[in-house]
């Protein structure tokens, strides 16, 4: 199995936020969900990956290869979607697509216009006329059309509707039918992970909290409820983002079989989703 990304022990610095040694590797096949609240890092870990910004230490591989020294055929290999379109906005679908696509060494034109129509996207049209779901099927169909064999997302589903985010992840889910592709995304939209993501990455003020296999995650944790008689002969070390009530306490924990034998059925054990295991570990 190849390593398709290797984030080894990065830091950035700014003057008032730091990236703190994070690393994470994922491996040709896979998708992994990055999630994490507003500032916590994403946009900027992404960056890096993409070499927009440079990292003060540490060091980013791309299939195998130094991003940097690499940049020109890792970027010819790889999908980016990102909020700030990079195309040209005055220009028409078509347009982009006969100008930017060839400088893709594997770009073909009858895949693009194959997508387009299954996208369901006007050839003509101008990108700055596109609404913002119309233009992430656009970067789709770009990326995918260039035969790219890794996408890396910035929050490719932040605004869009419902009907339009599960369309999104039907998209991918058939990307990923052939599995030599790979697939990086960040969200803060965690019922989406919970749907396709087979890893999730989970980073919270700079800091990387967990970066898992979903099947390890949601086996990891469990949540934790009781009253307060109960919470003060527990032993609050193994418990993560107590939070406390006059009717009783919730946490997080890994430590599910002391809790269950010691406690029994005077503490309720509920399974967590991402969405929990974020607001627990903030
Ligand atoms: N060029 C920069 N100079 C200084 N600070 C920056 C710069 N870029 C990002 N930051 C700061 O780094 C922090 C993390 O930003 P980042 O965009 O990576 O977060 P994010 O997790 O993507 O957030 P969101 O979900 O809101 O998009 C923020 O506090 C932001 O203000």
């Amino acid at each position: 199995m190849s390593t398709i990304l290797n984030i080894n022990n990065i830091s950035k610095h700014f003057k008032d936020f730091s990236l703190n040694n994070i690393s994470f590797t994922l491996d040709r096949g896979y998708v992994m969900g990055f999630i994490g609240s507003n500032g916590s890092g994403k946009t900027t870990t992404i960056k890096l990956i993409m070499n927009l910004l440079s990292a003060d230490s540490g060091s980013i591989e791309v299939f195998g290869l130094d991003h940097k020294k690499n940049e020109k055929s890792i970027k010819d290999r790889i999908g980016f979607i990102y909020d700030e379109c990079y195309f040209f906005e005055h220009l028409s679908i078509m347009d982009n697509a006969n100008i930017l696509g060839p400088l893709y060494s594997q770009w073909d034109k009858e895949v693009f216009l194959n997508y387009v129509k299954r996208f369901e996207l006007n050839p003509k049209q101008k990108l700055k006329k596109l609404s913002k779901g119309m233009k992430t099927k656009f970067q789709i169909a770009f990326a995918l059309s260039h035969n790219a064999e890794f996408l890396i997302m910035d929050e490719p589903t932040a605004g869009l509707d419902p009907v339009f985010r599960r369309e999104f992840l039907d998209i991918i889910y058939d990307v990923m039918q052939d599995d030599h592709r790979s697939v990086f995304f960040s969200s803060h939209i965690t019922s989406d992970l919970d749907r396709i993501a087979d890893f999730v990455t989970f980073i919270d003020k700079g800091k990387i909290i967990f970066s898992q296999s979903m099947e390890v995650v949601k086996e990891s944790y469990i949540i934790l409820k009781g009253n307060n008689e109960i919470l003060k002969s527990i032993n609050k070390d193994h418990l993560i983002g107590l939070r406390q009530s006059s009717v009783g306490f919730e946490a997080l924990t890994t430590d599910k079989n002391y809790y269950s034998n010691k406690f029994g059925d005077s503490i309720v054990l509920e399974k967590p989703n991402l969405e929990d295991l974020m607001f627990y570990s903030k």
